[in-house]
């Protein structure tokens, strides 16, 4: 398995003595090493010495890791340091809090603060849903995990998983205008986490759940989906299966088969596989075999996580038996919501034609495309550096964009249903080919796409309690 953990460029601080390095090799070693010059900056000079700033890339961090030593061993050469500039960007955290408004003199200090503040306060303390006019909770959603099931990273705790929450956090901002707050809690208890957020929940408008593991993320939504008046969403587990079904749309338009007659293997039934095998059977999914550390999932088994029972019960028609590698014969579509390296070449050889490969575990896929891009009738991945991310990136901005509008109780299967199909439209049918499966994360009519598909699903299903302006009478859309 090639390592792809860690940063993929580095900037090396070196100070060259001038007489004993050429320039030109210095580059030429970092070259054969499997580096690329990216930047070079003067940081300072002498007669016959220099500092530098050297920004190399890799395709891997391994190369990155033989550059560095190849600059500790030319002569001439002095390496000060070696900055990740993964790291440097996470220096002090990526999101910062600010005021919309200056405080600039007395009078503003006191409509913002006390005593003015105090009518606002009232306004609220006599009419509740004041608060989505007066208050962050109109736009803002709490971004919350335990630290259980981080990325495929496994139980790192909450503090390991505050970059990834802070990064959803940037991009529920710079995708869709959305104000979200990381929030890790240091307790992996059911019963904690629902009540602590419980207890949150007033300053927000919805709730993302996110990374917390299977089955307990199962338990702590649901509760949580009745006993709060906000959307409840459990990314890993919608947001995904939004994401998958709609690459899945347009994957299989181009190996020309469709759903009802797929064979599909989903590795990794956890709380993305669960969640993406239920949005696949209701799209009509009839073969449908999950598979875990064990084996394929039976229903003459009994499993001690209740979600495998039911899992068990309404898949795998035929029973089968057996490993990854044996059960993956013939299947059409292999679904990974596992870990890195779990799926090997012979494996998806074993496939029937034009097999439909989405390898979806971060931040190592199950294999990496370049080792089946020859076999694979389509790949995709959940990683940006592959064309065909299959991320919930692509589905989280938008659906809550669309449920703070028009402050939806919930997030139905409706809303969902139609933010797959929002996004599976935004790709064109001219456009559709193996390696544009799915649109860019950047592509701007993603959000603006899934708003209004689900601001429409939630309004026909009755949970929104607004109706965003272009639907109001009079309004355009
Ligand atoms: N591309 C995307 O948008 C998303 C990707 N993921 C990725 O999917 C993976 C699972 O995430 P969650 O469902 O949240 O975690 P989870 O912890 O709830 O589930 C993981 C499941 O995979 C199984 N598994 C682990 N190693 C395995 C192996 N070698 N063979 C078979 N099964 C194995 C585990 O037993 C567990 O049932 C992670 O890598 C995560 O990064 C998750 C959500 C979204
Ligand atoms: C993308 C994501 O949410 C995950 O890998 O957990
Ligand atoms: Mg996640």
């Amino acid at each position: 398995m090639k390592d792809t953990l860690g940063g993929k460029s580095i900037i090396l601080r070196l100070e060259l003595q001038t007489e004993m390095i050429h320039f030109g090799h210095l580059i030429t070693v970092i070259t054969e090493n499997g580096g690329d010059v990216i930047a070079i900056d003067v940081i300072q000079t002498g007669p016959n010495w220099t500092v530098r700033d050297i920004t190399v890339s890799a395709l891997e961090q391994a190369q990155l890791e033989a550059v560095t030593r190849a600059m500790k061993e030319l002569p001439g050469i002095r390496l000060i340091h070696v900055s990740d500039r993964t790291f440097l960007l996470h220096l002090g955290g990526k999101i910062e809090m600010k005021p919309k408004v200056p405080i600039q003199n007395r009078d503003d200090l006191s409509r913002v603060y006390t005593p003015d503040v105090a009518r606002v306060c009232m306004a609220i303390h006599e009419k509740q849903e004041n608060a989505y006019k007066l208050t962050i909770k109109r736009n803002t959603v709490a971004v919350v995990s335990d630290g259980s099931a981080v990325l495929g990273l496994g139980n790192i705790g909450p503090y390991a998983a505050m970059p990834v929450m802070e990064g959803k956090a940037m991009l529920f901002k710079q995708l869709a205008d959305v104000d979200a707050f990381p929030i890790c809690l240091d307790t992996q208890s059911t019963e904690e986490i629902i009540t602590t957020i419980k207890h949150l929940a007033p300053a927000f408008g919805g709730i993302n759940l996110e990374d917390i593991s299977s089955p307990r993320c199962f338990e702590i939504e649901e509760r949580l989906r009745h006993e709060l008046d906000i959307p409840v969403f459990h990314d890993d587990q919608h947001g995904t299966a939004v994401v998958l079904y709609a690459g899945l749309i347009n994957a299989l338009k181009v190996v020309g088969k469709t759903i009802d007659e797929a064979k599909v293997v989903v590795c990794g039934i956890g709380a993305a596989g669960i969640a993406c095998s239920k949005i696949l059977l209701a799209a009509g999914v009839k073969e449908l075999i999950g598979v875990d550390r064990e084996g394929a999932l039976v229903s003459t088994q009994t499993y001690a996580n209740s979600m495998w029972n039911w899992y068990a019960q309404h898949t795998n028609p035929n029973q089968v038996t057996g490993a990854l590698s044996d059960i993956i014969a013939d299947a059409d579509v292999f679904i990974g919501l596992s870990a890195g390296g779990v799926l090997k070449r012979s494996d998806v050889a074993k496939m029937a034609q034009h097999p439909v490969v989405f390898v979806m575990a971060n931040p190592t896929p199950e294999i990496l495309p370049d080792e089946i891009e020859d076999i694979a009738g389509v790949i995709a991945t959940g990683r940006s550096d592959f064309p065909n991310q299959i991320n919930n990136v692509l589905c989280f901005p938008g659906i809550f964009r669309a449920a703070l509008d028009c402050q939806a109780m919930t997030i139905n299967e409706e809303m969902k249903l139609a933010a797959s199909a929002a996004i599976a439209s935004v790709v064109a049918p001219q456009e559709l080919n193996k390696l544009y499966i799915i649109p860019s994360v950047f592509n701007q009519e993603v959000v603006r796409l899934i708003r209004k598909a689900v601001i429409e699903a939630a309004i026909r299903t009755g949970v929104a309690r607004r109706m965003p302006r272009e639907y109001r009478v009079g309004g355009t859309l």
